[in-house]
């Protein structure tokens, strides 16, 4: 008898990078079969001699501007970049417009991402109403919706006010969500468009201190200890994060911080051309920041990345350093940068990419059907990737409706070339498949 239709199999895998190949057999949803020369018996043959497989990514910090800014982004373009990115699940963020304080809004997410079907999109719901740090939106209907948040944050902003933040801790702990933090004391922050240091000071722009993200990340620490709730941290970007995290960490409290690849690969030496397709909040750091992110990627004090992708249009990053807006794309080269930035050195093998990109994430926000081991009998959510392509980034040809990539003509080792969501091949060979996996 001839398998059914929805059969795939991937011939000749490293599983997590190691070998000896062998193949992989998925049948409906699940994987079916581990092992060699597994007979196709007319299930869709996927050659991917060599390729490197590993558990579908999982994006907690993704901007896909819909509703309000479908000129930027839309869940339906996202999508087709998450998934060429190597994703089978992101978190779209808040700060849309209007903001998803309401269920109306994060139901729609996840209804709109389900209907395009490339990737999981679940929504965040604000901490905040309207993001604007006041009065706490109704994060149970959120929760209770059928886009069922599990994380809430009011990224792009701060939650400042110390007591606001205390309530959604609280209240978060007996939901069962996340909160999570876009980490910067607005105080410090008035005008700042560079990090605070001297490329800053010699081109004549407004820095932006390491105290306005550290000061929060220490005070949330301790607000997440006296609330007995969990708390994660946005876009980490400081060597002091790191050490504050570390220390957090020894006093039992729960923290959890992502790092996005632009902040492990780019620091501000970039902002000598005034160039604004490098402006993005938090600012790219100095090397020292840098250098201590990685490390702290790789010891598991920072926990995992996080894309931060953040479209814009291109009038609004073309213009003048100061006024244009914060913000890169990130989706469809997070794993080219992990690879260069965290492998190619010898910070991370291929089992720390999948622990960074798709298990602590899944962990982290409470995902049971992503970042699951590579095992039979597990939902077939799966990412291949060729170490052995390079390739060179071209805005324009990215899936995203804008084109805002501060990797514009980079050339990358890496490179994610088939994406499987619950057994559908949703990328083929680097292309996106439609809906009906074809
Ligand atoms: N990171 C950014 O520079 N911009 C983000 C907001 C955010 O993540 O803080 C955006 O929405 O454009
Ligand atoms: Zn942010």
């Amino acid at each position: 008898m001839n398998a059914p239709a929805t059969s795939v199999l991937l011939r000749g895998v490293l599983l997590y990078g190691e070998g000896p190949e062998t193949d992989v057999l998925i049948t409906g949803e699940e994987i079916a079969g581990i092992g060699a020369d597994l007979d196709a018996d007319g299930a869709e043959v996927v050659d991917a001699r060599g390729q490197i497989l590993l558990p579908g990514f999982v994006d907690m910090h993704t901007h896909l501007r819909e509703p309000g800014r479908e000129d930027t982004e839309t869940i339906e373009s996202g999508s087709a970049a998450a998934a060429l990115g190597g994703y089978t699940a992101v978190f779209a963020m808040a700060n849309t417009d209007p903001v998803a304080d309401s269920v109306v809004v994060t139901d729609h997410v996840w209804r709109r991402g389900q209907e395009v079907g490339l990737v999981d999109v679940h929504p965040v719901g604000a901490i905040t109403v309207g993001l604007k740090g006041k009065q706490l939106a109704e994060m149970a209907t959120m929760a209770a919706g059928i886009g069922r948040v599990k994380m809430f944050s009011d990224d792009g902003h701060c939650v400042d006010d110390p007591l606001i933040m205390r309530r959604a801790l609280e209240y978060s702990s007996s939901l069962g969500v996340l909160i999570a933090q876009h980490a910067e004391e607005p105080r410090l922050t008035v005008g700042a468009v560079a990090h605070e240091g001297p490329t800053a000071a010699r081109l004549g722009l407004a820095g932006w201190p390491r105290a306005a993200e550290e000061s929060i990340v220490a005070r949330d620490a301790l607000l997440a200890r006296d609330a007995g709730a969990r708390v994660h941290i946005c876009h980490a970007s400081t060597a002091g994060t790191v050490e504050l995290m570390k220390w957090a960490r020894g006093q039992g409290i729960s923290i959890t911080a992502e790092v996005t690849p632009h902040h492990l690969l780019l620091d501000d030496s970039r902002l000598e051309t005034y160039d604004a397709i490098n402006k993005v909040n938090p600012p790219l750091r100095e090397k020292s920041d840098v250098d201590a992110l990685r490390k702290g990627l790789a010891d598991g004090v920072i926990d995992c990345v996080a894309t931060d992708h953040a479209p814009h249009a291109e009038q609004d990053k073309c213009c003048e350093f100061s006024i244009a807006r914060p913000g890169m794309l990130g989706l469809e080269t997070a794993l080219s940068i992990v690879v260069d930035t965290m492998v190619t050195p010898g910070l991370l093998d291929w089992r720390g990419v999948a622990r960074v990109m798709s298990e602590r994430p899944a962990e982290i926000v409470g995902l049971v059907d992503q970042g699951r081991p590579i095992e039979v009998g597990e939902i077939a959510n799966l990412t291949l990737v060729d170490a052995n392509s390079s390739w060179t980034v071209s805005g324009e040809k990215l899936a995203s409706v804008a084109h805002n990539t501060p990797f514009e003509d980079m050339t990358f080792s890496s490179k994610v070339t088939t994406t499987v969501l619950r057994g559908r091949i949703t990328v083929r060979d680097g292309v996106v498949a439609n809906r009906a996996g074809e």
